[in-house]
């Protein structure tokens, strides 16, 4: 076994004209002298046909596509894809698959799709399934994966190998993988999960470890960075619907009914804006990036008042995380961060039931006419459901994506849709901060526009919010992020920890 180099630095590659390779760690960083082997692909009759199979080592995908004749070429990223030259051979593989975090419509998918490719492309026949999160490393049974017992889990919603939050122990863990002679890790999860493998990966890389590490990024919430949209997405805007249509047929069958629906969304209101922008019906869409009042001129319950006087009915929906600190000072609770869950996530009060709550009494307090109200949480309902067809085609192309990654020797990395291409991103760039709704950006304007609901800002919170989107803009593209990687690098935009990761 080679000696562990801890050589912890962002591989940044530089070119002409502002060129910029963020690069992803390769075994060979800290292996010398690993043999290499044909791909096995190549002789693989459905394949063997594709002109141009192989991915060309040097091909990278841009992370900003809108560019002017002057503007330097910018941040890239390695394209993923498979190689000509893999760093093991079938046999000698010993893959693991985790999934952890909270639910998501498609890790079924993910997970099937990496037991039947790493089977069917690479000839792995040695696939584990760790049971239970991370935690699962030490602390539960594994079970072995094969196509067959996979073979139609992609139909079902949750996932089979079970998850969870907290419980992370990086020395246990590689401790695990160490004894059981894994070598490729396979890790399904959201912004911490990515966090937690990027210390996995650390100390495997410090142990002098041949064992590729590979992210696949998941999050109902779409809140993860630099990649389009995290799989699962799509399918909860699409289930998003049913609750709003039925919000809509309960608020306009009686007089001045009002339809809440609540979303998920704990930090980023990603689901609420897709979904009200998809739906139509939908007066008025609120999100934890756009701060809102109810009283007074401009506020929320102004405005609810104009549009039932003007429609007779009207439906509001609410991502999870919007409000908080209204909803904790009114309820007089503690501050909300004082609140975690296992992984250090904001625990929050439920949003959709306090402003219920706050409309029905306003209006009868004021008697300003009867209202008949509706409140929808179908949060876990759309979490939990199987991920529709266009998810599972990015579940599979992720899944493939990653093992493709894996055996050419790639590490440290998430693979990830940029501009519509599959690449592989080095985990600190993606667990550097959170994904946002940009409300001064065009998407938003569009909902503001769809629902001619308020923007309930004022001029100074333009300002604020553009020298802030600004500043992300500036830290996130034009400058390759050169912090040491050795994570945890709290340089996130939103409260988590203190819960303490080893
Ligand atoms: N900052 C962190 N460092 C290391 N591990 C983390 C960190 N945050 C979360 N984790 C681990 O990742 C797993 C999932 O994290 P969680 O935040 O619950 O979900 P998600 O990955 O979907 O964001 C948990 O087991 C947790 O212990
Ligand atoms: O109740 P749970 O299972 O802790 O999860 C609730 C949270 O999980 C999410 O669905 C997704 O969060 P993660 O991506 O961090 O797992 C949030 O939208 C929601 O706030
Ligand atoms: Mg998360």
């Amino acid at each position: 076994m080679a000696s562990g180099v801890n050589n912890c630095k962002p591989k940044v590659v530089t070119g002409p004209l502002g060129y910029v390779l963020e690069d992803v760690p390769h075994l060979s960083d800290y292996i010398p002298n690993l043999p290499t082997y044909p791909n096995p692909l190549q002789n693989n009759p459905a394949y063997s046909v594709v002109k141009q199979y192989f991915v060309n080592i040097d091909d990278t995908v841009p992370h900003k596509v809108v560019v002017h004749k002057d503007s330097p070429r910018g941040v890239h990223f390695r394209r993923a894809g498979p190689r000509q030259r893999v760093y093991f051979q079938p046999d000698e593989v010993q893959a693991a698959i985790v999934t952890c975090g909270g639910l998501c419509p498609g890790l079924n998918t993910v997970v099937r799709e990496l037991v039947c490719a790493l089977y069917h492309m690479y000839g792995v026949k040695k696939v584990l399934g760790i049971e239970g999160g991370y935690i699962g490393f030490y602390a539960r049974n594994t079970v072995n994966l094969d196509p067959k017992n996979v073979n139609d889990i992609h139909k079902r919603g949750g996932t089979v190998l079970g998850t969870s939050r907290g419980g992370h122990d990086t020395t246990k863990i590689v401790d695990n993988i160490q004894d059981r002679g894994i070598n490729q890790v396979y890790i399904i999860g959201g912004d911490g999960t990515q966090r937690g493998a990027s210390l996995i990966f650390e100390e495997i890389r410090r142990r002098g470890l041949k064992v590729a590490v590979a992210g696949i990024p998941k999050t109902i919430d779409n809140d993860i960075m630099v990649i389009d949209k995290s799989f699962g997405f799509d399918t909860a805007v699409e289930e998003a619907q049913r609750a709003i249509n039925a919000a809509h047929v309960e608020a306009e069958s009686i007089e001045n009914g009002i339809g809440v629906v609540k979303l998920m969304g704990r930090y980023s209101g990603f689901i609420a804006m897709h979904a009200t922008l998809a739906n139509r019906d939908v007066d008025c869409c609120l999100i934890p990036e756009s701060n809102f009042y109810l009283e007074g001129e401009g506020g929320l319950f102004e405005f609810i008042e104009k549009r039932l006087k003007e429609n007779g009915h009207m439906v509001i929906v609410i991502a999870e995380g919007a409000a908080q600190d209204l909803v904790s000072e009114s309820m007089q609770t503690l501050a909300n961060n004082k609140h975690q869950d296992a992984s250090g996530n904001k625990l929050l009060q439920d949003v959709g039931l306090w402003i219920s709550h706050k409309i029905k009494d306003h209006f009868a307090k004021h008697k300003i006419m009867k209202i008949n109200l509706k409140y929808i949480d179908p949060t876990y309902m759309i979490r939990a459901v199987p991920s529709n067809a266009s998810d599972n085609v990015y579940c599979t192309l992720l899944a493939q994506s990653a093992i493709h990654g894996a055996m050419a020797g790639y590490t440290g990395f998430t693979c990830g849709l940029v501009n519509g291409r599959y690449t592989y991103i080095p985990f600190y760039r993606i667990t550097q901060s959170q994904n946002r709704v940009v409300i001064t950006d065009r998407m938003w304007a569009r909902v503001l526009s769809s629902t001619n609901q308020p923007s309930f800002l004022g001029p100074k919170d333009v300002i604020a919010e553009q020298r802030e989107e600004a500043e992300m803009l500036d830290d996130e593209i034009d400058e390759p992020c050169l912090n040491d990687v050795t994570v945890n690098t709290q340089v996130s935009i939103y409260p988590k920890m203190p819960v303490k990761y080893s």
